[in-house]
This record gives C-alpha cells, structure tokens and sequence, in this order.
C-alpha cells in the first residue's frame, strides 16, 4: 500500500498548491500560535478552499482549550484533530466526544519505553503521529527538524494509522520509512527554506521519495 505522506505547517498558497499537486494525503495547519508555522483558521479556510476535497485537512493543536477547538472549527472546517501537547486519553475522549471528529494523537518517542503509551491512548485515538522529543526548555513541542531512532518502531504492532515525523527530508525519508516499517509519514522543517516557509521544490522532492520507498 502506498505511504500516506502528511505535509504539515502549510501557511501560504506556494505551499498549499505543492503539496496537493504533489499528491499529500494530510495537509497540517498549526493552530498554535507561539510557532512560526501559525495560520489564521480563516487563512487555513481560504486554502483548504483551493482544492476542495484534495488533501484531509489536519489542525495541530497543544493542549487546546475546548472553546479554542470551537472557534478554529468554526471558522475553518477540518477532517482531523492533531493533539501535539500533554493531553491525556480521558482529554481525548472528551474531544472526541464534543466535536464528533476523528483525533491523532502525537507521542513523543526517545527510547522503547515511551511507545507504552500506545496502549492507554489506542482506544481514545484514531491516528498516532510519533515525533522526537523537543529539546529540554526548547519552545515549541514539534517542528524542531529533531529524528529519534526509528528502529524502535520496527516490527511494532501499533493498533493504529500512525505517521512517522521528526527530522525527515527529502534525502532520508525512504531510508526512514523502511527503517520503522511505517505506512506514513509527517514533515515540516525538511520541506521549508527558511523556518516557516514551504519550498515548493523540497516538498515534491519529498513526497516523491516518500510514495517511491518500497
Ligand atoms: O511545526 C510546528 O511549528 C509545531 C509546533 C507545535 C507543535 C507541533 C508542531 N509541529 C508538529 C508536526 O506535526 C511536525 O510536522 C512534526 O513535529 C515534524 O516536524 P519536523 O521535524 O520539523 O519535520
């Protein structure tokens, strides 16, 4: 089965239009505004309004507020909730309950021991995203171009669609997805110029390096 391949931190229409003419299965847009990658819910509306129906649409939060989700929500409709903080499986299960939507939640990963979480979080979550850890005191909880070892997901029955996410580029995203056996994979930093800003040319490059790994 192909990878599915998340593009996340979409901002601008450069960005939005690659990624779907690069065939993207997930578009991110983080709705979190201490990150460089932050988007206006009506911004993210206006671009999911390019190519309806072209990419699941996925809104990054850390740690939302339920009045937060209804507002992004309402101003901007989503396919999938990405939970990026410290929620805990019965905040999931709240979440899930009030807004009717399909939730993944992210888990940072740096030995074999953090995966135990999988268990508790597997009956409250549809997706897993699994990420690196983000550095000690550093400010932001994803996006920090960080990879964790990917052989500690190998083999690995995860109940779950998951993504694999952290450090991957167009240059070792093939190598990554054989490594950890994963069906999908999530990229932010490894597709941008600058820090917030999408390359067109980088995220093609990616996507097809992740839908060529066999
Ligand atoms: O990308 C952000 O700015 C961000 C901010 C706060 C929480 C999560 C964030 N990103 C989450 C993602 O899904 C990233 O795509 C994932 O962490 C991989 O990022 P990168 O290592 O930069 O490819």
């Amino acid at each position: 089965m192909a990878v599915e391949v998340k593009i996340c931190g979409i901002r601008d229409a450069e960005g939005f239009d690659a990624a779907v003419a690069a065939g993207a299965d997930l578009i991110g847009f983080v709705f979190f505004p201490p990150s460089p990658r932050f988007v206006e819910p009506a911004q993210a509306r206006a671009l999911s309004a390019r190519h309806a129906g072209g990419a699941l649409r996925v809104g990054l939060f850390v740690d939302p507020a339920d009045e937060t989700l209804a507002a992004t929500l309402a101003e901007c409709p989503l396919d999938i909730l990405q939970l990026h903080g410290e929620e805990t499986p019965a905040r999931l299960a709240a979440i899930r309950a009030r807004f009717g939507m399909p939730v993944m939640k992210a888990l940072g990963v740096a030995t074999a021991a953090d995966l135990d979480a999988v268990a508790a979080f597997a009956p409250v979550a549809d997706r897993f995203l699994f990420d690196a850890k983000p550095p000690p005191g550093g400010p932001l909880p994803g996006g920090n171009a960080q990879p964790f070892e990917w052989r500690l997901l190998a083999g690995r029955a995860i109940p779950r669609p998951w993504l694999l996410a952290g450090g991957l580029t167009p240059d070792n995203v093939a190598e990554a997805i054989r490594c950890a056996g994963a069906p999908g994979v999530d990229v932010s930093s490894g597709v941008e110029r600058a820090r917030g800003v999408k390359d067109a040319a980088l995220i093609r490059a990616f996507v097809a390096a992740a839908k060529g790994a066999a």
